[in-house]
């Protein structure tokens, strides 16, 4: 049976209202893609707990997740992923790139330029459309 992976990434916004994109190295799966920085969830945790664990454990800062921000499936080839994408602030220390190639600051209406894992287009988009949608740049 094909697999489902449970993920979560972090929408991580600084006061300039750019959004925070991690770019996969060549090591790890989907290389050379760009993602919301997370991971999968692990037994027993909720999906706040897991970014909060995959943030200190991948870009060495604590955040605190806020609130969802959008639930989307995809079907990849040989696995399938439920990606919840949490809105998340910084609380403590530099997010810094350990396990991915680069991290980037992007206004919204910039990611589109980007090369996203395929997972990850239903929530770079929801991001843009919102923006559309409240061109004075405030933000919940
Ligand atoms: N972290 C993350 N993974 C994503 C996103 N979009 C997407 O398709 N994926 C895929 C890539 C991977 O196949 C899987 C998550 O794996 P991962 O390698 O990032 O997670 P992890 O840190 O828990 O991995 P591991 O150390 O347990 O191997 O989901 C995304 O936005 N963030």
């Amino acid at each position: 049976m094909r697999k489902t992976l449970s993920v979560v990434a972090a929408i991580l916004e600084n006061d300039q209202h750019e959004i925070m994109c991690a770019l996969r190295s060549p090591r790890m799966s989907l290389p050379n893609q760009w993602e919301f920085p997370g991971g999968k969830i692990q037994e027993g945790e909720t999906p706040e707990q897991a970014i909060e664990r995959e943030i200190r454990e991948e870009l060495k800062c604590s955040i605190k997740a806020n609130r969802i921000f959008l639930v989307s499936h995809h079907d990849y080839d040989t696995f399938s992923i439920n990606l919840t994408a949490i809105r998340c602030t910084l609380k403590e220390g530099v997010p810094t790139a350990h396990e991915h190639s680069k991290l980037i600051w992007l206004k919204r209406e910039n990611l589109n330029a980007l090369k996203w894992a395929p997972a990850d287009v239903a929530t770079m988009e929801q991001l843009v459309k919102e923006q559309q949608e409240k061109p004075s740049c405030l933000y919940p």
